[in-house]
């Protein structure tokens, strides 16, 4: 299985050698590619949420929890691009997420018609988002499926990488901010199986202890993108030496963080934009690139909203 996270934490080396246990929430709206991604993780607590409008109601039980979070979008769906545009402000705005260092993977690169990294950025006003909330960002363009195929992870190692490190960076003030999660959540981790009606055991989380590689069968690849609001049966992701683990939708999967972390790396050059926050408040966002906004796309997205206006009235 791939070696995402193992190269990340490689390059994270600090002098102190210490041990942490780092938490990342992955979200973004159905069908983005969240559940594909998730297989590439390894050694983070990771939370793979729902994307539909019911489980995005459970988002927020996490925030609090997550020293970091990766936000997973469709860049060839444009329409949808607008819905992310409106609960965007909603996300960064909410105050267990500001501040916290969010990696946006535009995906699905491979597509015709995938908007590039510049024209995500412009149009779901990054820049002003990431300055208003305080929030280190960087948008990464990557295509899960095609990355992960080939083998070439390296859109998303670097998109880990950068997590990782902007964590590292402020560790203690963001471990500080952690909350645990609603006791309803954390009474069902380890209980693979647990089922309610209510909306955190919607959550149905399940924590899985990993200390070695894992794979993904083709039969589980199978299961990615379908969708229910019943509870589903255990979605078998992950192998752990040859025995399936099953964890469920919006399963927490718990790595010991046993590698040392090391100096954050500089920002990097091209392929993508860099967007980077400060605490402090000055200069949060610095693009690596120049942004040429797409003219046919601006056209586009003003007939969407033109459209969707129409809709609501
Ligand atoms: N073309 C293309 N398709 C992709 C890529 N990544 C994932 N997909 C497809 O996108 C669909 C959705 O993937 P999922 O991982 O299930 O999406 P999700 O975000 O987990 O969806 P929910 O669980 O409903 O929130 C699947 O059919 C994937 O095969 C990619 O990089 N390129």
């Amino acid at each position: 299985m791939f070696r995402l996270l193992t190269s990340c934490w490689s390059r994270l080396k600090t002098t102190e050698e210490t041990q942490r246990h780092v938490a990342i929430i992955i979200i973004g709206l159905d069908n983005s590619s969240k559940t594909v991604l998730v297989e590439a993780f390894q050694r983070v607590s990771v939370y793979d949420l729902k994307g539909d409008m019911q489980g995005r109601e459970i988002w927020p039980n996490y925030y609090a929890q997550a020293h970091g979070l990766v936000f997973v979008l469709d860049s060839s769906d444009w329409e949808r691009m607008q819905e992310v545009k409106v609960l965007l402000p909603n996300l960064l705005s909410d105050e267990r997420v500001a501040g916290k260092p969010i990696l946006l993977l535009a995906n699905k690169q491979d597509k015709t018609g995938a908007l590039p990294p510049g024209d995500i950025t412009d149009y779901l006003l990054l820049e002003r988002l990431m300055n208003e909330n305080k929030s280190p960002c960087q948008v990464e363009p990557c295509s899960v499926i095609k990355d992960l195929q080939r083998r070439s992870h390296q859109p998303i190692v670097d998109g880990l990488h950068w997590l990782l490190s902007a964590i590292r960076e402020k560790y203690e003030e963001l471990c500080t901010h952690q909350q645990p999660l609603p006791p309803t959540i954390a009474a069902s981790r380890g209980t693979r199986g647990f089922e309610e009606r209510s909306l955190a055991d919607r959550c149905r989380v399940a924590s899985v202890s990993f200390a070695t590689q894992m794979g993904m069968s083709k039969e589980n690849r199978q299961h990615v993108g379908q969708h229910s609001m019943e509870p589903k049966p255990l979605k078998s992701i992950l192998l752990k030496e040859g025995v399936r683990i099953r964890p469920k939708k919006n399963v927490s999967v718990t790595f010991a963080l046993d590698e040392p972390m090391e100096e954050a790396k500089g920002q990097k050059e091209n392929g993508h934009l860099g967007l980077r926050g400060d605490v402090t408040g000055q200069s949060l966002m610095k693009p690596l690139e120049p942004v040429t906004f797409n003219r046919e796309l601006k056209r586009k997205m003003k007939e969407h909203q033109k459209k969707h206006l129409i809709s609501l009235l």
